[in-house]
């Protein structure tokens, strides 16, 4: 490791190589709004997209001109090499990149002689052309000018194998000493297949490293940009930073072509957090603010693209410091940092606690306090809680998905759940019916359905008869229940059901199987998930309804009317 602070650039291709996974698809105003935020975490470069090849991306460099200010970080057009056999100062591609007005331009450049050989179809020598042409013409023009080198990692595999190769420089590195030789400002090798393992990323890298050296290009940055097709991606950027990559690229959230990039954020914080580089700006303060962002940029950029980041992403997922094991909790309580890598606060991301069959009493209790309930030292209730969570679970209960009902377990242990209403019965019924003019249920499927249930409920000491109608049984008891209740908990208009999720758990037995339904219900701020299980998918459904509206009424703070 490294002494005393240095500085790695972030390089973000969230834009650029994260539209390349499959589903992502920006529109420029996501563009604009995902700079925005990346330039307020403060990362040194955003790639931003290819103008000229794609019409979208044209525009947004367009646009940016005018509606982007920032305020850290520098835009950068990314594109390739000029064509074989065409001078860079006529390859439309290359004057694209000029026209978008980005103060940097990354190209990215064959490196593998297979590529060149195979796609490229050209010789060796004359692609050691098109880089020179190409960072030439547009350093000529004042931009600051990056080159990818594209397969660096199996290009020198591909290079050694070959006995027409210069045994003391590989052709990738050639390709890179023909960049930084022409004026690029940082060549960035590429593991594009995303195989290479850590320690021969490291390695290839020191290879570059010394190459530049030897030929006297100190002045040039090396990058990195690793995919993560074989697991390894944030690995193999940090041991190209261990041998001497001064920039490392990524994705917010690992997204990018097939199983993406590396995800920068993970970089960042480890970079931040693990080593004596530094990778965000400011004094140490402004860098402990702009990493407590990472967990809200993740979930942000998440929301523009329609893809919730996973919960299980390092650092900044809901999952990441959420502990489930009793002997973990039982230490936890003792001090967090037992069973804990970081501090989540340092980037955004709080701890949480999950209780199941696998909890003890410490578990219980933790869990207690993120409700604001203190059962520190109640032995016995503690005890019982545990029991009673093991026993429910064991018949097919899960309260890590529902810490809603959880909470509900709980308070009716301690004596005091509030009784909001009580239900004295409920009916759901389906009827199919021939189509009008019709007297046998049609083979193919068209029919009519009516779906309707009944809620009888006793609230506000009055007694409610609600018919409900729906698109399906659950549906039609939860417009009935809600029916009844807004008469006297006007509270429940707010809750809406936004995910309904059912598990068969002995498939054995067939139609006959045990049902769990897991819901998560929302008020439009908070969401909070219950669960119900039976023989019957309505029974299972209906228990997890009731325990979502004693809850939402709960977390309000509602008294019983
Ligand atoms: C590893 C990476 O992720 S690099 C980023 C890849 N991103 C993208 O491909 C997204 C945007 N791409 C596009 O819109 C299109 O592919 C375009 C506009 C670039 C090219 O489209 P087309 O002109 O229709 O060509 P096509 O995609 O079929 O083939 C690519 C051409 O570029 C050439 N080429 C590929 N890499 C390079 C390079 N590094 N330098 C110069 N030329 C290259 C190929 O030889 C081929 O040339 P040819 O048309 O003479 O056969
Ligand atoms: C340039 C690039 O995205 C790659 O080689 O993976």
């Amino acid at each position: 490791m490294p002494t005393g602070t240095l500085n790695v650039a972030a390089y973000d291709t969230t834009l650029r190589d994260g539209a390349q996974q499959q589903s992502i698809a920006f529109t420029v105003a996501d563009k604009l709004a995902v700079a925005r935020l990346l330039d307020e975490l403060g990362v040194a470069y955003i790639e931003a997209g290819w103008p000229g090849a794609i019409p979208k991306d044209t525009e947004f460099f367009a646009r940016a001109r005018t509606e982007l200010e920032l305020r850290t970080a520098r835009l950068v057009a990314f594109g390739s090499t000029c064509k074989a056999g065409v001078a860079a100062e006529e390859d439309p591609q290359v004057r694209a990149l000029l026209d978008s007005g980005a103060p940097v331009v990354t190209v990215v450049a064959k490196s593998d002689p297979v590529h060149v050989e195979r796609a490229l179809r050209t010789s060796l020598d004359e692609n050691l052309r098109m880089v020179r042409d190409t960072v030439t013409v547009l350093a000529a023009a004042g931009r600051e000018v990056m080159v990818d080198l594209e397969h660096f990692f199996d290009g020198i595999d591909h290079a050694e194998a070959s006995a027409a190769d210069d045994p003391d420089l590989p052709y990738p590195l050639a390709v890179a000493l023909a960049a930084a030789g022409s004026g690029a400002s940082a060549v960035i090798p590429c593991d594009t297949n995303g195989g290479t393992l850590p320690h021969r990323v490291g390695e290839r890298v020191a290879r570059l490293r010394d190459a530049l050296q030897a030929a006297g290009y100190d002045q040039c940055t090396i990058g990195i940009h690793t995919h993560d097709d074989a697991g390894v991606a944030v690995a193999g950027a940090l041991a190209a930073v261990e041998a001497g990559a001064r920039q490392v690229q990524g994705c917010v959230n690992g997204l990018g072509e097939r199983t993406g990039n590396a995800n920068l954020l993970t970089l960042i914080a480890n970079l931040e957090l693990k080593t004596d580089w530094t990778v965000l700006p400011g004094d140490a303060d402004e860098r402990a603010r702009r990493l407590a962002e990472l967990s809200a940029i993740s979930r942000h950029v998440g929301e523009i693209v329609n893809r919730p980041p996973s919960s299980r992403l390092p650092y900044v997922g809901t999952k990441a410091f959420a502990h489930k094991a009793g002997l973990h909790a039982s230490a936890i309580r003792v001090d967090p940092n037992l069973y804990q890598h970081i501090d989540p606060e340092r980037v955004g991301n709080t701890m949480t606690m999950l209780v199941s069959e696998m909890a003890g009493r410490a578990s219980i209790e933790l869990k207690a306090r993120e409700f604001g309930i203190d059962t520190a030292g109640d032995h016995e209730l503690l005890t019982r809680v545990t029991e009673t969570v093991k026993t429910r679970e064991a018949a097919g209960y899960t309260y890590d998905a529902a810490d809603g009902s959880f909470e509900l377990l709980l308070r009716a242990a301690r004596g005091d759940l509030p009784e909001y209403f009580r239900v004295e019965s409920w009916r759901a019924s389906i009827q199919a019916r021939p189509l009008p003019g019709q007297r046998l249920l049609s083979t193919e499927g068209d029919t009519v359905t009516e779906t309707e249930a009944t809620v009888r409920l006793w609230a506000g000491g009055r007694r409610f008869a609600v018919l409900g109608e729906g698109n399906g049984p659950v549906n039609a008891l939860d417009h009935a229940l809600c029916a009844a209740l807004e008469q006297i908990y006007p509270e429940t208009a707010d809750f809406e059901l936004t995910d309904y999720k059912v598990r068969i758990l002995d498939t054995e037995r067939g139609t006959r199987s045990v049902v769990r339904v897991l819901i998560d219900i929302t008020d439009g701020e908070t969401t909070w998930s219950t669960v119900g299980v039976g023989t019957d998918v309505v029974e299972a459904s209906w228990e997890a309804l009731i325990d979502g509206h004693i809850v939402g009424l709960l977390r309000r703070g509602v008294e019983p009317r």
